[in-house]
């Protein structure tokens, strides 16, 4: 068994904590027998930088001949200012990949890890037992609308296909079933036709899967349950911006955006792209005070859906729930390890 995985660094942040979790990542395959082949592709600003482009042509082509691709975050200050002016922006390099590769649905899971709460916001008895997974739509929706933009007036179309609606949602029946087999689908049926639509397309598959319960929930309401009672939830799922929101709403609930992972996929067999669900963090960059432990859990998701390796997958997040265990906190989490600190706990406990 062998994985070849491109690996995006982008920028800010992003190469920090992806040097982390390919470290990572390699002993773990060492350790399960697999051989792991690595590239490194522009993507971002600093591809931008390099080329004048966020996805260029060689990006383009090691992400789609790889087994997996490995990323870590994108955009900053600097090309925010220059998009002022025309610039290209980093973000658009990152819709045009999900885009590319066809990855309409977006693993997010957030769950509380032992001995955690005193990092979350929530009075331990809320927080206690959250174990949450969003799905979310990830190539339709308003991010891929047709746009209008100007000073005086500008428009995002949503546009959803009742296809593309029923491809992600099938993916969450799923995902629910391996899971507590309850499923909550959010929306805003009470003012959106895209809603209506998703709302009737998850009722209509709903009796394909009788051992699977569901419910609707608006999003404005789940905004605010997820900070009231998220442990109530099991698969969520929902479309591209509503998840977007959500999750880094769920992420500081259970302690920090940067523990949250994310698995973004497409067809069956095609390759996955796996990143921390946080961004460039332009605050904290070149300061070795990135919390590593979004992407390195989201090598373990790599492992788990792109490499078919599941053993592998659990000892990455045991070797997690382990530097954490020792009370190895981050800045995001309250303490002062760096980086370096908590990818070497890490490693020692794997
Ligand atoms: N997938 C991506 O590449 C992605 C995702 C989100 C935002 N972005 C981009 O990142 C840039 C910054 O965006 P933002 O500031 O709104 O969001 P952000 O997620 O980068 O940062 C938000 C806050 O969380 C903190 N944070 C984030 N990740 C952390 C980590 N691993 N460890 C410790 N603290 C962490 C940051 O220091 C900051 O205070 C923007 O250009 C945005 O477009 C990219
Ligand atoms: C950077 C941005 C385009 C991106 C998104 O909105 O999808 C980010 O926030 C994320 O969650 O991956
Ligand atoms: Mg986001």
């Amino acid at each position: 068994m062998s994985l070849h995985v491109t690996i995006l660094p982008g920028d800010g942040i992003g190469p920090e904590v992806t040097e982390a979790a390919e470290r990572v990542l390699a002993v773990a395959c060492e350790a399960a027998g697999i051989g792991l082949r690595t590239d490194h592709e522009l993507f971002g600003g600093a591809a931008i930088d390099a080329t004048g482009d966020p996805f260029p042509e060689k990006t383009r082509h090691a992400c789609l001949t790889c087994d997996a691709v490995l990323l870590g975050a994108v955009g900053g200050p600097r090309w925010d200012e220059a998009a002022k002016t025309g610039g290209p922006r980093p973000e658009k390099g990152l819709l045009a990949l999900r885009s590319a590769m066809g990855l309409f649905a977006n693993l997010r899971p957030s769950r509380l890890f032992p001995g955690m709460e005193d990092a979350s916001p929530l009075r331990p008895e809320r927080v206690e037992g959250t174990d949450v997974l969003i799905v979310r739509e990830l190539t339709g929706g308003v991010y891929f609308g047709e746009k209008t933009e100007g000073t005086e007036a500008a428009s995002d179309l949503m546009p959803y296909s009742r296809a593309e609606v029923e491809r992600v949602v099938r993916v969450a029946f799923e995902a629910a079933r391996g899971r507590k087999k309850h499923l909550t689908s959010v929306d805003k049926a009470n003012v959106l036709a895209t809603s209506r639509l998703w709302r009737h397309a998850v009722e209509a598959l709903a009796p394909d899967y009788p051992d699977v319960t569901v419910d609707h929930v608006l999003v404005d309401a789940m905004a605010m349950h997820l900070t009231t009672r998220p442990a109530r939830f099991d698969v969520v799922v929902t479309e591209n911006l509503f998840g977007d929101v959500l999750s880094d709403e769920l992420s500081a609930v259970v302690g920090s955006i940067g523990l949250a992972a994310s698995a973004s996929l497409g067809e069956p067999g095609k390759p996955g792209v796996y990143e921390p669900i946080h961004g460039s963090a332009p605050d904290i960059a070149g300061q070795s005070a990135a919390n590593p432990a979004g992407a390195i859990l989201s090598a373990a998701m790599l492992l788990r859906h792109s490499g078919d390796a599941p053993e592998a997958a659990a000892r990455i997040e045991a070797a997690v729930e382990a530097a954490l265990g020792q009370g190895l906190r981050t800045r995001d989490l309250g303490g002062s390890a760096s980086t370096e600190d908590f990818t070497k706990a890490v490693l020692a406990a794997l």
